[in-house]
């Protein structure tokens, strides 16, 4: 009998490293099945090849190809969390979306459909970018079935400007068309990790009308990683504390260039992926809808530091997915 008629229902995991070496073989992230092997996935991995939203240094166009050229490493047990995320429920490789590098309204509309569809095929999207004016198609998918969500921005910018050049849609103000449009709650919603210049004060003043609360990059130096957890568990509870949705968008220039140089508006000052990851643990527990790791760009990466710093982020989404569901 083969092992899939003793357990029809068994999670098909990533390819096993002790039989095939790391490198081998096509690159889906964390080596898993694509998502065209398998029946259904209770996660999908989507990488969105797209930025033609950024304000400064291109290239995140490559970063889904790069995050899943530097997951080859990761193992299937996680023991900070004490769970086997691919075997808890199906994780698969959904590919590459192909979008308009041209048009980004047409692009967003790509985007957003794809999500969609994969929500209603029963899948939780995790999405690859690309730069991070995906966010606001994804949260427009997101919050057609889900309503308003809280958005916990991890970044060292602010991402609710109004316009770059005129235009609305670009990397840099993804946060405050979702706040227009009513995508997000605006009681529960947080950035993580803001540091650096700003266009003026009222950046900071606007950021706050629209929804947002901040954690600044300073505060895990001057009041702990510990304080820092506990102001943001309380601000995703909600002024009742019941708690609701959650989308959590990770921005990889949330960490310090030294940690993530491969990113196109580097800024000074920054979290250390120790930081990052432990403070994505502490989403345990609650109701994390989507999630995203964007504005990896592998033209400016060394080594793979920024490469491998994304494909962590990403399995630490993943295995809180894995907690939650079990
Ligand atoms: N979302 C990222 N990574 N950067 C936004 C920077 C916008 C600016 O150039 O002012
Ligand atoms: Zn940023
Ligand atoms: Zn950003």
């Amino acid at each position: 009998m083969s092992d899939e008629t003793q357990r029809p229902s068994q999670p098909r995991g990533p390819v096993d490293a002790s039989l095939i070496p790391r490198y081998c073989g096509p690159a889906t992230f964390a080596r898993l099945p694509r998502l065209d092997e398998v029946d259904s996935a209770a996660v999908a991995v989507l990488g969105i090849p797209f930025d033609s939203g950024v304000s400064y240094r291109p290239g995140a166009r490559f970063g889904p190809g790069h995050i899943r050229a530097s997951s080859k490493l990761l193992r299937p047990y996680n023991p900070a969390l004490d769970v086997s995320p691919f075997a808890v429920h199906q994780v698969a490789d959904a590919g590459d979306l192909a979008v308009n590098p041209f048009d980004i309204q047409e692009a967003l509309g790509t985007v957003e459909a794809e999500i969609a569809r994969l929500r209603s095929a029963g899948s939780k999207v995790l999405t690859l970018g690309g730069d991070h004016t995906l966010a606001l198609p994804i949260l427009r998918a997101v919050s057609a079935d889900r309503g308003p969500v809280a958005v916990l921005h991890f970044d060292a910018h602010l991402d609710t400007w109004d316009t770059y050049f005129g235009a609305p849609y670009t990397h840099g103000t993804p946060f405050r068309r979702a706040s227009e449009e009513g995508l997000i709650d605006l009681e529960r919603s947080m950035h993580i990790g803001i540091r650096g210049p700003l266009y003026g004060e009222q950046d900071l003043t606007a950021d706050g009308v629209l929804g947002f609360q901040v954690v600044r990059s300073d505060d895990y130096e001057n009041e702990g990683l510990q304080t820092v957890i506990d102001r943001m568990r309380r601000r995703l509870a909600g002024p009742d504390g019941a708690g609701g949705p959650v989308y959590v968008s990770v921005d990889i220039d949330v960490l310090d260039p030294a940690h993530a140089p491969g990113t196109g508006t580097p800024e000074a000052g920054g979290m250390t992926s120790r930081e990052l990851l432990n403070t994505i643990r502490a989403l345990v527990g609650t109701d994390v809808v989507g999630a995203d790791v964007v504005e990896v760009a592998p033209p400016y990466d060394h080594a793979e530091l920024t490469g491998v710093a994304a494909a962590h982020v990403a399995y630490e989404l993943l295995s809180v997915l894995a907690v939650n569901a079990r």
